[in-house]
């Protein structure tokens, strides 16, 4: 599994490939280092297939591989580097799977103990990635497409966690499945009054207050539990959330540490000797 070094090129690449129900998050390493990251939204069978017919890292289609990271990779010719993948998401997997150069990571290689056979595997990388990096006690926050809290005890044994509509989808479930609520965009560009008088500024209160009071419940729930514990949020809603904490909950979003890799430095454990 481990990324071979190859003379004559850059040593070590691989990329790294975690795809959620949102869209596929991408990062570049060279051995241990992380040089770049992106997004991109999910792919269709055709580009996928595309994919599987690659030799050279300079075959990559552009939806996968931007021309503008294309020169961190060295030579035109670079052999295909191995892409490892995580994915959440069972129909985008399998259009992956059959791919050569694509490598499947699965729960069984991650340490942590207690796991449980359907835990999602961005929760225990994120979660591994984090412990590895400041240590456990821990708990992740994930602000994605779900939100979820994923904690482990110092002897890296999972506790559990809670899974909830995250932010988007909360504003999407209520604009699809009402008769006369409009579907909002997730941007909130201040916090609403609590008590609204008009529907936009309703459905803003409702979700991002009862958010809020969410996280900072989970938060305080976990630190009696593990008062020395340390926790992280990630996510494509962690700048928003945090910033709306630090405005309603200070004393609680002081206490959490923002970084967005966490399943990268996660791949980067199990995937790479140290
Ligand atoms: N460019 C973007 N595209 C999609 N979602 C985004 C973007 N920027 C922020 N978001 C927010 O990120 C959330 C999805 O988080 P993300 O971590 O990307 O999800 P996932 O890992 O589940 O695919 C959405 O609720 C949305 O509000
Ligand atoms: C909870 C999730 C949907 C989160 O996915 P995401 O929002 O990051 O795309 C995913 O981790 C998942 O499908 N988990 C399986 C169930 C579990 O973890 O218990
Ligand atoms: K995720």
């Amino acid at each position: 599994m481990k990324p071979q070094r190859r003379r004559g090129h850059r040593e070590n690449i691989w990329l790294a490939l975690e795809i959620g129900n949102s869209r596929l998050h991408w990062a570049l390493f060279t051995g241990q280092t992380l040089s770049d990251t992106w997004d991109t939204d999910p792919f269709s069978e055709y580009i996928t297939q595309q994919l599987a017919q690659c030799q050279t890292f300079n075959d990559l289609p552009p939806e996968i591989f931007p021309p503008s990271r294309r020169r961190k990779v060295g030579e035109k010719n670079s052999p295909h580097p191995p892409i490892f993948l995580a994915s959440v998401v069972p129909q985008q997997t399998a259009l992956w799977e059959t791919h050569p150069h694509v490598r499947v990571i699965t729960l069984e290689q991650i340490p942590l103990l207690n796991m449980y056979p359907t835990l999602g595997i961005d929760r225990a990388l994120a979660l591994w990635g984090a412990g590895k990096t400041w240590g456990f006690p821990m708990l992740v926050i994930d602000a994605g497409t779900a939100l979820t809290f994923t904690g482990a005890d110092a002897k890296k044994s999972l506790v559990g966690g809670a899974i909830l509509p995250g932010l988007g989808l909360q504003f999407s479930s209520l604009g699809e499945k009402t008769g006369q609520l409009p579907h909002l965009e997730t941007e909130i560009s201040s916090l609403p009054p609590r008590f609204a008088l008009n529907t936009t500024e309703a459905i803003q209160s409702g979700i991002i207050y009862t958010l809020l009071a969410g996280i900072k419940d989970f938060v305080t729930a976990w630190e009696q539990l593990f008062p020395e514990s340390k926790i992280v949020i990630k996510g494509g809603d962690r700048i928003l959330l945090l910033n709306y904490l630090q405005i309603q909950f200070p004393e609680i979003a002081a206490h959490l540490i923002m970084e967005p890799n966490l399943i990268f430095w996660g791949m980067r454990e199990i995937i790479t000797d140290h």
